[in-house]
């Protein structure tokens, strides 16, 4: 079995309910969505087999993985996730939710860019729910979103730095909507990758 992988490296979560958590991120090449914000280039990806996955990623004194991308769950499926659970491997995904996500994932955190009622069918139940938000976006419905304990809105950065204004616009609309938190990108605030 192999991935299409663009890039693997190991950093501190930056975003959501794992912020300052060690973790390996493998960034699978390919996405089937094209939003105009995306700050990655994910497009470029080398075959690797499972187990030059494994050999790369070894050498961190860490065991949990978070699968981004791209779009993560075109590629994975459940002998994917399998073969790093069985190697005592903790993972986390991050997904656009357009796609089922397999079993055996740890922590979920499902972005939906589109087709809202869609995502809740594919996938009922995720971790955290993180929106990327600039200003004048309307505040998604969550009677339409798949359930969560995690609701997080995630304003839209530059690609190393922050926009104020949607800042600004995510604080106002969770003072107003409390069930909503806040999600920054905090790698890009502290220059880390
Ligand atoms: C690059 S995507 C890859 C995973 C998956 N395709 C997705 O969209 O969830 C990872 C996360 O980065 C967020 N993101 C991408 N560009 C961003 C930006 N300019 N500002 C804030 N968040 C951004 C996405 O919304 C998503 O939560
Ligand atoms: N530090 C750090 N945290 C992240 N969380 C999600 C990321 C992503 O690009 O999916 C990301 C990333 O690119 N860097
Ligand atoms: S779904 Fe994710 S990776 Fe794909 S373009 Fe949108 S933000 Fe970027
Ligand atoms: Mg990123």
């Amino acid at each position: 079995m192999n991935l299409n992988v663009n890039e693997i490296f190991y950093s501190l979560q930056g975003e959501g309910g794992r912020t300052g958590q060690a973790s390996i991120f493998i960034r699978l090449a390919k996405c089937n969505l094209a939003c105009s914000f995306c700050d990655t280039d994910f497009e470029r990806g080398v075959k690797m087999s499972l187990e030059e996955v494994l050999k790369e990623i070894e050498q961190y004194n860490c065991k949990w993985i978070i699968w981004t991308g791209g779009e993560p769950a075109l590629q994975l499926n459940d002998k994917i996730v399998a073969f790093f659970k069985e190697r005592g491997y903790l993972q986390a995904i991050e997904t656009n939710g357009t796609k089922r996500i397999p079993s055996g994932i740890d922590y979920i955190t499902c972005s939906p860019k589109q087709n809202f009622e869609i995502v809740r069918e594919l996938i009922p139940e995720v971790d955290e729910l993180r929106f990327p938000i600039q200003k004048g976006d309307p505040l998604p419905d969550i009677s339409i979103l798949p359930k969560t304990n995690r609701y997080l809105l995630s304003p839209i950065f530059d690609n190393d730095k922050v926009i104020q204004e949607n800042v600004d616009y995510c604080i106002s609309l969770i003072k107003d909507n409390p069930v909503w938190a806040l999600s920054l990108q905090t790698h890009k605030l502290i220059g880390i990758r």
